[in-house]
């Protein structure tokens, strides 16, 4: 009786049904850093790699983000630690996976996460503005790449996701980052050949198309506007989910991806391949909605026994991910 009963209070307030397609200690001798983990996708992911095992690293600017996250992975049984960097300055990138070498005793993955930008045409866009964003995305990647190699996987292997943004066909609006993204596709299939033989390191890109995530709370109310009202322009007729994003990191960091090697994963339900409907709305493949179910491998629901927030979005984004979970995927 006394077992069953444990069973039942460990089932009800610690183990949080993920919809994993892993086993629950995939990664259990994986120490994992995912900068820009104290929001949005890092966040997600985060909460993914500590469900399956892994001892996650969260770094960025602000601690507070940071520590909010790491509280809500270790109120669900993970291992989360936070640690400060702006991923811009190269010293501290070293610094920083040094320290979690020490701590830790290793770092077996990093996904590289912390990124963004602003939304400007071309024609009005300042050089310093497309060098920040060239700076923060591409430098602010190869600085978090080339720490990791020198720190610890040069002597040991490891794999590296980077997240980019799909950007297949150029980025109109966007020109700094889809140039940053695509020299960081690039770069990923250098890395890849070059430090293959360093002990089998691996390093893919996942590329999101558009998702509905924290990170549009960074974006005007225009934008979000603009963004909200066209979800319909793809062939899955909706964005992503975090989750989605998230599943991919996974999956291309475990074992099942073992001879996956300089790729670039488009996540995108397949927006990047569809030219937009120029000659008018009626060519899109499904205006009611998707008939592709989203995936949410959040902890929501009766499972949801800390009440997390799954996305903390501006409302019109949020909405449109209340409409995406009513079509309930099978997983
Ligand atoms: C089929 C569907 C159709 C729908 C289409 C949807 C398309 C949307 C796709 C969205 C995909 C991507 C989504 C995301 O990435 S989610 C969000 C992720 N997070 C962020 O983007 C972070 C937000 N941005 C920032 O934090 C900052 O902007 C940034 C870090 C990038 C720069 O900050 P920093 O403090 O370093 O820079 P400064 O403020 O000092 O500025 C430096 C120069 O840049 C100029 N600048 C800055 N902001 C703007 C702006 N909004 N517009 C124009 N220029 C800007 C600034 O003026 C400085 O230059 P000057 O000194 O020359 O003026
Ligand atoms: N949402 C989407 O539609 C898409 C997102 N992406 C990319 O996915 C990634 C995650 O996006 P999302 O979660 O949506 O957005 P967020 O804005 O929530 O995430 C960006 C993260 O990066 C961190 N960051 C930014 N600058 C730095 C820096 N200099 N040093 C360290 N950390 C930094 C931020 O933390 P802090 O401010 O504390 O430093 C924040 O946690 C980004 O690279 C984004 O551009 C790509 C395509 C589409």
């Amino acid at each position: 009786m006394n077992i069953l009963w444990a069973y039942y209070v460990t089932c009800k307030y610690h183990v949080v049904a993920y919809n994993s397609i892993f086993k629950k200690d995939l990664f259990k001798d994986e120490v994992v850093l995912v900068t820009g983990g104290g929001t949005g996708i890092g966040r997600c992911i985060a909460h993914e790699m500590a469900s399956l095992g892994a001892t996650v690293v969260i770094a960025a600017r602000k601690l507070d983000q940071l520590t909010a996250v790491a509280e809500e992975i270790r109120k669900l049984g993970g291992k989360c630690d936070t640690m400060q960097i702006n991923i811009r300055d190269a010293a501290k990138a070293l610094e920083l996976i040094e320290n979690i070498v020490a701590k830790h005793g290793k770092l077996t993955c990093l996904v590289n996460n912390a990124g963004g930008q602003f939304m400007s045409p071309a024609s009005m866009l300042s050089t310093k503005g497309f060098a920040t964003v060239v700076d923060l995305n591409l430098n602010g990647t190869f600085n978090m790449c080339k720490a990791a190699f020198d720190g610890y996987m040069g002597e040991h292997g490891g794999s590296i996701v980077n997240i980019v943004a799909e950007c297949r066909n150029g980025f109109p609006r966007m020109v700094h980052t889809g140039a940053a993204r695509s020299g960081i596709i690039n770069m990923t299939k250098t890395l890849a050949v070059e430090w293959g033989p360093f002990n089998g390191i691996r390093v893919n890109c996942v590329a999101p198309g558009t998702i509905v995530s924290s990170g549009m709370k960074n974006y005007p109310d225009n934008v979000v506007d603009m963004i909200a009202g066209n979800d319909w322009l793809s062939p899955t007729g909706r964005f992503g989910t975090e989750s989605e994003i998230a599943a991919s990191v996974v999956f291309l960091l475990s074992p099942a991806a073992a001879y996956i090697n300089g790729v670039n994963l488009a996540v995108d339900g397949g927006s990047s391949l569809s030219k937009g409907f120029p000659e008018g709305q009626d060519l899109a493949f499904n205006p009611e909605g998707s008939l592709m179910p989203a995936y949410v491998g959040w902890p929501e629901g009766k499972d949801n026994v800390h009440n997390l927030k799954h996305v903390d979005a501006p409302q019109k984004i949020n909405d449109l991910l209340n409409k995406y979970k009513k079509k309930k995927s099978k997983l």
